[in-house]
């Protein structure tokens, strides 16, 4: 997931016009593009006389290709470009040959049909350097986690109701929950740790990474890591590091003093201290594999999760029958003398088509994340070059009239006539990706979503400053998100007191 921030800041609108306009970067540029006119000449000649052709695409300029052209909000963009160029097209920005997939059969034929060409993830430099990156991730989220997250999703009730009344920053709340649990969930709760520290961390490490890295275009310059991202980065990780390495002594003295049994509980950090400790030649992790893996997870599982339950209350608040309708079905399955538990979830079959839906027009990852092939392939009648980068525009394709009655009405009804869901083999709806890179976190993502938007709308009657309206207008980045946070007022609705501490 750490490469879904890098990769698509890389693309994303700061990134584009940062490269274009800031008067630092100029100099860099025009040295690197004396370096690549001989490139781009190469490169001219390589990919004249191929056959099938390279899929159509804009005209760019020589060297720079489509660079000035892009414009920030990379998912319409795209989405505009296919209109034009058909299903798949190709976009170059200087050295980079980028190649997008605008439909459902297309995207199966790379995430299904020729997986294993393209289950290569790009790594970019700066990643590399902070040794995070390229590490295989195998995690599956374990079922025994669901106290800690019932705990956790109380504490957020707790912390709302007591601000019954007053405006509360939804997203701000759900945020801080969210890495409550992916906290509680890797390494146990920890009263010693500062969230407010952590999170500051994380938004800085998401930065860094994310900032367009002149050594992504042209690797020949990364050894100089010119405009120092890579040292800034692998000093904001070392912090992350350290606090792990400390956690990581406290149990390897616990386990030397043989209180391992009895005391530690198999939390994620412990399954993976264990595969380092025990593990056979084959299945061993090293000491720096479990801190990268430990960071990875908290990067992917604490920005996304809250992004997707703000955008579902947005949509909730605009569509209030369709907020009517599940309070009725979590007054019915939860009752007003509950609150809402982690067994709930299989009946909560609105709630759960209310998720869908709002993953289906607002894909937290809208290009998921760029794959590289590993071999010279053919998509669509088109060549693919072994090593460019494909991006799956999972937002235009979640959104295709053909596939989608009415595409851009909010209508979570639709996802109960059907049995699509996150990992069947409906290429229409991805929002988690597909085939061998499947997001790890689906398991784990679903079960959050559905208790913190579930206890949102179960403990609180929700309404808006008097004259205000929703908005529903993206900002493109690392994760799409809303333009303008949501703000909401909170009305307690359940009876007794109890229930919100
Ligand atoms: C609403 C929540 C989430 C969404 C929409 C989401 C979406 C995605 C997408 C689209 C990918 C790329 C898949 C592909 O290339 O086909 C991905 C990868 C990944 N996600 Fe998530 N994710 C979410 C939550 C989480 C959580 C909670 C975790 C961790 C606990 C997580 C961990 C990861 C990891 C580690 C990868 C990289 C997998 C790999 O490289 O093989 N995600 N996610």
């Amino acid at each position: 997931m750490t490469n879904l921030y890098n990769k698509h800041a890389v693309l994303a609108c700061e990134g584009w016009s940062w490269s274009c306009h800031d008067p630092e970067f100029a100099p860099l540029m025009a040295g690197a593009l004396v370096i690549f006119c001989c490139a781009w000449l190469w490169w001219s000649m390589k990919f004249t006389k191929i056959n099938p052709p390279l899929p159509p695409g804009p005209l760019g300029l020589p060297i720079i290709g489509n660079l000035p052209f892009i414009k920030p909000e990379l998912h319409r963009y795209f989405s505009d470009l296919s209109r034009i160029y058909g299903p798949v097209f190709k976009l170059r920005m200087w050295s980079v040959l980028a190649i997008v997939i605008n439909s459902p059969s297309l995207a199966k034929e790379v995430l299904k049909v020729q997986d294993a060409i393209f289950a290569n993830h790009d790594v970019p430099t700066a990643t590399v350097v902070g040794t995070f990156g390229g590490i295989n991730i195998l995690w599956r989220p374990n079922g025994s986690r669901c106290n800690q997250l019932r705990k956790l999703v109380r504490r957020m009730v707790k912390e709302i109701h007591g601000k019954v009344g007053s405006s509360v920053n939804i997203y701000e709340q759900l945020s801080a929950t969210a890495l409550r649990v992916m906290m509680s969930t890797l390494w146990g709760d920890d009263p010693s740790q500062d969230l407010i520290e952590f999170r500051k961390r994380l938004d800085e490490i998401v930065i860094t990474f994310g900032a367009p890295n002149v050594s992504d275009f042209f690797p020949i310059l990364a050894p100089f890591d010119l405009q120092g991202i890579e040292s800034k980065g692998k000093e904001q990780v070392s912090w992350f590091y350290g606090v792990f390495e400390s956690m990581i002594k406290n149990r390897r003295n616990i386990r030397d003093d043989g209180k391992e049994k009895k005391n530690i509980r198999k939390d994620f950090m412990q399954q993976l201290l264990e595969l380092h400790w025990q593990g056979d030649e084959k299945n061993s992790l090293s000491i720096n594999e479990v801190k990268a893996l430990l960071l990875d997870m908290m990067v992917a599982g604490t920005d996304t999760v809250p992004t997707a339950v703000e955008w579902a209350m947005t949509e909730l608040l605009c569509h209030r029958d369709k907020m009517t309708k599940l309070v009725k079905e979590l007054d019915m399955v939860v009752g007003n003398q509950n609150t809402v538990e982690d067994s709930h979830i299989p009946q909560l079959v609105y709630l759960d088509a209310v998720i869908k839906e709002t993953l289906r027009l607002h894909p937290v990852a809208p290009l998921l994340i760029p794959r590289v092939p590993s071999k010279t392939t053919v998509i669509g009648g088109f060549t693919v070059p072994k090593g460019c980068r494909v991006f799956i525009n999972a937002w235009v394709i979640q959104r295709d009239p053909e596939l989608w009655d009415d595409p851009l009405r909010f209508h979570p009804e639709r996802f109960l006539e059907t049995d699509i869901n996150y990992r069947s083999n409906n290429f229409g709806f991805i929002p988690f990706g597909s085939g061998r890179r499947i997001c790890v976190g689906v398991s784990l993502a679903e079960k959050m979503m559905a208790l913190l938007l579930g206890s949102l709308v179960h403990s609180f009657e929700w309404g808006l400053s008097e004259g205000t309206k929703p908005s529903l207008e993206d900002k493109f980045g690392i994760v799409l998100k809303k333009a303008e946070s949501l703000v909401g007022i909170p009305v307690a609705r359940l009876p007794n007191l109890e229930q919100y501490q």
